[in-house]
């Protein structure tokens, strides 16, 4: 069964025992955001990182979703203070902060994400959609319930420091990004390669170690499924503009003599 709304994602790590999978929204379109939100799938990422969202395009998808049964999480561009408390204000309750390289990064996202005296968030309220307008009882005292905060592992310096970030009081789950990690690892585009492979789940094991969960990035199915008997507790499975990609092609492969499979004579895609 999909997770019930409403709770954060780090509830709905906890009430699950199985790995959630769900699927990257890139598009910018609510109306696209809305489709997926109905698909089954247990949550979505709308990333702000790599596709074109901003504040409004964020703040229009989370009304599209709100209601369905799906959990949501926003991955801003960067781990910026005040991006997040703007993210946050919009109503951004489970958070995935991209590059976080040491301890420290993540102590400063924890401290973006938590209001004084246990961090650096400005209070906003009134006039912010997080506490609907101050509709919701005691929501400062209570925001931090109301927020969970994932950071990103994606290079090896992020993979030789995954202990101390796990340790950090306030990450409440680590998401590993093997396209950025095998870069760093100058296997750039080598998702795949058993390096990037055993790095990933180097880093899924001191998650289960520091009792923390551990997602990743997988459109490949035999290599998320690797990764869930990894102990993975939640993985990307696609992404909305991949799907429509790969589909459109596979339509124009059917329908168009004279369709090339790669166009721009270039060779085979990568799948993420
Ligand atoms: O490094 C990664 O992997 C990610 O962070 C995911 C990327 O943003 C992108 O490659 C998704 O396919």
């Amino acid at each position: 069964m999909p997770v019930r709304v409403g709770d954060t994602f780090r509830d709905a790590l906890a009430a699950v025992d199985r790995p959630l999978a769900g699927m990257w929204v890139c598009s910018g379109s609510p109306l696209v955001a809305e489709i997926c939100a109905g698909s089954g799938l247990d949550w979505l990422l709308i990333d702000a990182e790599h596709s074109p969202n901003g504040l409004e395009s964020i703040l229009a998808q989370l009304q599209a979703v709100k209601g369905y049964p799906v959990q949501v999480m926003v991955r801003p561009p960067v781990n910026d203070t005040v991006l997040i408390k703007q993210y946050l204000d919009l109503g951004v309750q489970n958070l995935l902060i991209p590059m976080v390289n040491s301890a420290a990064e993540a102590e400063a996202a924890v401290a973006a994400v938590r209001y004084p005296p246990h961090g650096v968030r400005g209070v906003g309220s009134a006039l912010a959609r997080a506490s609907r307008w101050n509709r919701i009882p005691d929501y400062l005292a209570r925001a931090s319930e109301t927020i969970s905060l994932t950071v990103q592992i994606e290079t090896e310096a992020a993979a030789a420091a995954v202990e101390e970030i796990l340790a950090v009081d306030g990450v409440d789950a680590i998401f590993l990004g093997p396209s950025d990690l095998a870069a760093s690892m100058g296997l750039l585009g080598q998702q795949e390669h058993p390096q990037v492979r055993a790095a990933v789940e180097h880093c899924l094991a001191a998650a289960q170690v520091a009792g923390k969960p551990a997602g990743v990035n997988a459109f490949n199915e035999a290599t998320a499924r690797a990764y869930m008997e990894a102990r993975a507790s939640f993985v990307l499975v696609g992404a909305d503009v991949a799907m429509l990609a790969r589909g459109s092609e596979q339509l124009a492969a059917t329908f168009v003599p004279e369709h090339e499979e790669t166009p721009d004579g270039g060779g085979p895609r990568a799948s993420y």
